[in-house]
């Protein structure tokens, strides 16, 4: 069977950083737990400020996990140190069983972390389609202003539109689609490289309720396939009603985790977020 027809026809790559959404299901949850995403004493400080403050977490593999806090308990801080994208000052970050601490950041997008961010990155000027071919991997930005990519390529990346629901939008320059639009093409492009654990950094940020819907939906469904989240989010009804497991942050470290209907009437949560 050629690359071009494997499964249900739905054309696919041979290329491991590229994903086919029709078919592609994450890596099948570890039973021992080394598929976790974990950290160890995860400190992290800007001048005075500890924005990380010794954090051990451990997101499980195959869950809806979500990371809440009030603002500046370090969530951010949080993935980019994971991400690789700043260096904690000490600490420890594992990824199923291997210390990623100090890779940088396209090592550990190879592990299988992909990631959005709070304020979303597209290229304003480029199209749709163009958006999610550039952010497949590494080189992907020169290969598509220059043309050069394969026709399955395409058809992949045009799938990840059509299972977000933006394929109407596929020759529109991102600059010109509404902000939530873009916050779903940058998912489609962290989609497109097949990770099997998405850091999704305030999704519902700026979104209208329609498109929340679709984001909390879609986020249930591509975990139903095997992908594991971890989601930094505001927004409550969207925590609580995607959500299996609750880490709450606090000046830079947990202070509580749990099932959602345990974590909503937490006294040190209420007392974090209401100051008290
Ligand atoms: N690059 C930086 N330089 C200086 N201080 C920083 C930097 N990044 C974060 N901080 C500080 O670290 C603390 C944690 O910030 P962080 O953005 O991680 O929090 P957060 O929980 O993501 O907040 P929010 O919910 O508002 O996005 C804050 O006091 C913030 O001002």
């Amino acid at each position: 069977m050629s690359d071009e027809t494997r499964g249900t026809g739905t054309p696919v790559t041979s290329d491991p950083a590229i994903s086919d959404p029709a078919t592609e299901g994450a890596a099948a949850p570890a039973a021992d737990g080394t598929g976790s995403l974990a950290t160890t004493g995860l400190t992290k400080a800007f001048g005075g400020v500890t924005a990380l403050d010794a954090a051990t977490v451990t997101f499980r593999h195959g869950l809806v996990n979500a990371l809440i806090g009030p603002n500046g308990s370090g969530k951010t801080t949080f993935f980019n140190c994971v991400t690789g994208m700043i260096r904690p000052d000490s600490g420890r970050t594992s990824y199923r069983g291997a210390d990623i601490t100090r890779r940088a950041p396209h090592a550990i997008a190879r592990a299988g972390i992909g990631r959005t961010f709070q304020l979303c990155r597209v290229f304003p000027r480029m199209s749709a389609l163009d958006n999610v071919l550039a952010a497949a991997r590494p080189g992907g930005l020169w290969r598509g202003l220059r043309g050069a990519r394969s026709r399955a390529e395409v058809d992949l990346a045009r799938g990840w539109l059509t299972r977000l629901g933006i394929e109407h939008l596929a020759d529109v320059e991102a600059r010109n689609m509404s902000w939530g639009q873009q916050k779903l093409l940058e998912l489609a492009g962290v989609l497109m490289s097949g990770p099997e654990t998405v850091l999704l950094d305030e999704p519902a940020g700026g979104v209208n309720p329609a498109l929340l819907d679709r984001i909390g939906s879609l986020v249930r469904e591509l975990n139903a396939e095997g992908r594991t989240f971890v989601i930094v989010e505001h927004n409550m009804d969207l925590v609580m009603s995607i959500s299996d497991h609750v880490v709450v942050f606090d000046r830079g470290r947990p202070i509580a985790e749990g099932p959602p209907s345990v974590i909503r009437s937490d006294e040190r949560v209420l007392g974090a977020y209401l100051g008290v």
